[in-house]
């Protein structure tokens, strides 16, 4: 199978050239494994070009291997170049070497051990290298799912609607906000403190906008997490005549995902993704809707100022191994986890949903696809739909 080896030098720390020269290419080596290509990304966006240069290259095309030492972003750039390309593509079999800034996909499908903190360098080394080895030894893949976010104009403004694929992370509101703020941030700040600065910044922002949530074909129903069986069970607001669900807001957060569990080796947003996997095609919904909160009557500047904690608190459930799925509110509006109150967080399974902001919140406009940021146009709307590309065409990784 052609084999390529793609990295990209001024992700995370800059440090995936020297990873790549260093341990993947004599571990490679060593193996038998030929390298055809080896290329560095040049500028912004030159991953999927880079890709079909080396597609065109090649004479076998059956399915090409793609060794990529990179950020999510890098990847998403090369799904959203090859799903634009007009002819048939082959299978992309790809071998993540992490060197981005958060790894969401890498460190879903590795999740970190507990003490990686006190891990020796040779063990952080090989912590990197284990997509690399199954690569090697077992062969063994997994599909991605991809989740196919179109961005719509109102119907009078004539234009076409804009698609964005991603494989890890969709999300409006606040993390849609940290995304496109962190961005300015990245000189300054390479690691992933950036986010949590861009989160200060945004944390008394609640976004306006109407959902929509879409059963997936198999399940035929919305689903939604109960703590109290720890499983998820049919949205009590989709049934046989009318499956999908309506929300109103206003949202503090609306994040949804496809094969990952976190966004960061220890920000477990979406804890059953892989804990709990979908048998189908599904994305996995994490939505805070205040509201909620028995405390809070109104949609005020002063309830959201005093409502910051409670995000922290819920946000903070996710950097403990994902307890935030498992939070109620008590009667005086108090997070607890137990009892029978409110669920805080409303954790969804579904094949996939609607963004529709109100025109007056531009906030509520901002789309993220795996860490790009989109616009989306006053009266327009995304949707979202999660899909698995068929047996001998799409993207699998080595895990
Ligand atoms: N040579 C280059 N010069 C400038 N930018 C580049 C170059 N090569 C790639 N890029 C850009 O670097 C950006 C960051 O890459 P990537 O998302 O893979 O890493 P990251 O943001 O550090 O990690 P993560 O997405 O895991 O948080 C991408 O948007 C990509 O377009």
């Amino acid at each position: 199978m052609p084999l390529i080896t793609i990295y990209n030098p001024v992700c995370g720390d800059r440090s995936a050239q020297r990873f790549v020269e260093q341990h993947v290419l004599p571990l490679l080596a060593e193996h038998g494994k030929t390298v055809n290509t080896l290329a560095p990304t040049q500028h912004a966006g030159h991953a999927g070009p880079l890709l079909v240069d080396f597609l065109e290259s090649t004479t076998d095309t059956g399915s090409i291997t793609v060794v990529l030492a990179s950020g999510d972003g890098t990847l998403h750039e090369i799904i959203n170049h090859l799903s634009l390309q007009t002819r048939t593509m082959p299978r992309f079999h790809f071998v993540l070497v992490p060197s981005g800034t958060a790894n969401a996909l890498y460190s879903s499908v590795f999740p970190p051990p507990a003490d990686s903190e006190s891990a020796s360098d040779d063990e952080k080394v090989e912590y990197k290298l284990q997509s690399v080895r199954s690569f090697i030894n077992s062969g063994h893949t997994i599909p991605l799912t991809l989740a196919i976010a179109t961005l719509s104009a109102p119907p009078s403004a004539k234009t076409r609607p804009q698609v964005a694929v991603s494989s890890v992370v969709v999300s409006a509101a606040l993390h849609a906000s940290i995304l496109h703020d962190s961005e300015a941030l990245r000189e300054e700040f390479p690691g992933i403190e950036r986010f949590k600065i861009a989160a200060q910044k945004n944390s008394t922002k609640w976004y306006t906008s109407y959902v929509k949530l879409l059963p997936a074909p198999g399940a035929g129903r919305v689903q939604i997490y109960d703590p109290s069986v720890k499983a998820f069970v049919t949205h009590p607001d989709s049934d046989g005549d009318d499956p999908i669900v309506d929300l109103d807001g206003p949202f503090a957060y609306f994040l949804s995902t496809v094969n990952v569990d976190r966004l960061e080796p220890k920000f477990r947003i979406t804890p059953l993704s892989r804990a709990l996997p979908p048998d189908e095609a599904s994305c996995e919904v994490v939505i805070v809707r205040p509201l909620r909160d028995p405390s809070v009557e109104w949609d005020t500047k002063e309830a959201r100022e005093s409502w910051v904690s409670k995000l922290w608190q819920i946000m903070g459930g996710a950097y403990q191994d994902g307890v935030h799925i498992d939070l109620r509110y008590d009667e005086k509006g108090k997070i607890v986890t137990g009892g029978e109150g409110p669920l805080v967080v409303e954790y969804v399974r579904c094949g996939g949903w609607e963004w529709i902001p109100d025109d007056i919140d531009e906030s509520a406009h901002l789309l993220c696809s795996d860490g790009a940021i989109s616009q989306i146009e006053k009266g327009g709307r995304a949707v979202c739909l999660a899909a698995t590309p068929k047996e001998d065409a799409g993207f699998v990784v080595y895990v």
